[in-house]
C-alpha cells in the first residue's frame, strides 16, 4: 500500500500579530498552506484579512509572529521569499495607460523572468487575452483586468498566489470562468493559493479549506463543505453570519 506523505507548506504562519495604536488587527493567527491547495480566508469587514495579505507581503512589518514561503523567512531572508510570490486584488490594477503586452513585459522585467517573450505569449494564451495584446489595460472590462492581473501573478511561476477578493465586481458567467481559471493554477500542484472573498458560494466550491477570521483571530477553521454541518447550520453563509454577530460563541482555533 503507498502512502502518501503530507507535502511541505508553501506559506507557514506562525503566532502572527499586527498592533495599530490599541487596535489588534491581527491577533496570534497561525496557518499553513500546502502545494496545490486553495485556502480560503474569511470574515466581516475589518476582521483583518488584508493585514494579514500585506504582511505575507511583506509590505507591512508584522508586531511579532513569523511568515515562512518554502522556508524562507519573509522578515529577514525577503528577497528569496517574495521571488516565490505573487499577488492579484480588484484593488490593484495594473497601469491603465499600457498595452496588455507591455504590462506583462514591465512586471517580467521587475521579476527577472528568464526567456519572457515566450512566457508572456504562454500567459496571454492560458488567460485568454490574444484579442487584447495591444489594448491599453485601463479599457478593458473588469473580468478582462482580472485575467490581465492573473497573467501578471503567473509571470513568475509563483509557489504562493495571494488573491485579495479575485473575483469582486465581476460577473457570474465570467467569474466561474477566472475561478476554473484558478483552479486549474493549484491544480498542477505547484503553486499554494490563499485566497480572501465574501462570496460563500465560490468560497465552498474553490476552496480546500477555510479560515474564518474575525477581530483578528481565527474563529473557525475546516473544510467548507463538511463545516456547515458540523455546526449545525445549512450552509458556510449561515454559519458565517453566525460567527460574525456571535464571534464568542466559537472560541478561538489554532488552523
Ligand atoms: N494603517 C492602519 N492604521 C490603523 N488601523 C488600521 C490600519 N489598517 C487597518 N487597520 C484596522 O485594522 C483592522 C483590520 O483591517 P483589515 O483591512 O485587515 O480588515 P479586512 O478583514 O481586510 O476588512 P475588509 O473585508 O473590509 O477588507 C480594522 O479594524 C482596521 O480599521
Amino acid at each position: 500500500m503507498q502512502t502518501r506523505e503530507t507535502p511541505r507548506p508553501v506559506l507557514s504562519v506562525s503566532a502572527l500579530r499586527k498592533q495599530y495604536g490599541s487596535t489588534l488587527a491581527v491577533d496570534d493567527i497561525s496557518f499553513d498552506v500546502a502545494p496545490g491547495h486553495i485556502v480560503g480566508l474569511l470574515g466581516p469587514n475589518g476582521a483583518g484579512k488584508t493585514t494579514t495579505i500585506n504582511m505575507i507581503l511583506g509590505v507591512l512589518a508584522p508586531s511579532s509572529g513569523r511568515i515562512t514561503i518554502e522556508g524562507y523567512d519573509v522578515t529577514t531572508q525577503r528577497a528569496q521569499a517574495l521571488a516565490r510570490t505573487n499577488f492579484a486584488a480588484v484593488y490593484a490594477p495594473l497601469p491603465g495607460n499600457l498595452t496588455v503586452r507591455q504590462n506583462l513585459k514591465v512586471f517580467g522585467l521587475i521579476y527577472d523572468v528568464p526567456d519572457l517573450d515566450t512566457r508572456i505569449e504562454t500567459l496571454i494564451e492560458r488567460f485568454d487575452l490574444q484579442r487584447f495584446r495591444d489594448a491599453k489595460c485601463g479599457v478593458l472590462s473588469s473580468g478582462e483586468q482580472t485575467r490581465v492581473c492573473l497573467a501578471k501573478a503567473m509571470l513568475n511561476a509563483p509557489r504562493l498566489l495571494l488573491l485579495d477578493e479575485p473575483t469582486a465586481s465581476i460577473d457570474p458567467a465570467t467569474a466561474r470562468d477566472i475561478r476554473g481559471m484558478i483552479r486549474d493554477i493549484a491544480a498542477d500542484g505547484h503553486s499554494a493559493v490563499l485566497w480572501t472573498s465574501h462570496n460563500m458560494y465560490e468560497v465552498e466550491e474553490v476552496c480546500d479549506r477555510v479560515l474564518f477570521v474575525s477581530r483578528g483571530r481565527v474563529l473557525l477553521a475546516g473544510d467548507p463543505k463538511t463545516l456547515p454541518g458540523q455546526h449545525g447550520v445549512a450552509s458556510l453563509e449561515e454559519l458565517f453570519i453566525q460567527a460574525a454577530n456571535e464571534p464568542l460563541s466559537f472560541g478561538t482555533q489554532t488552523a
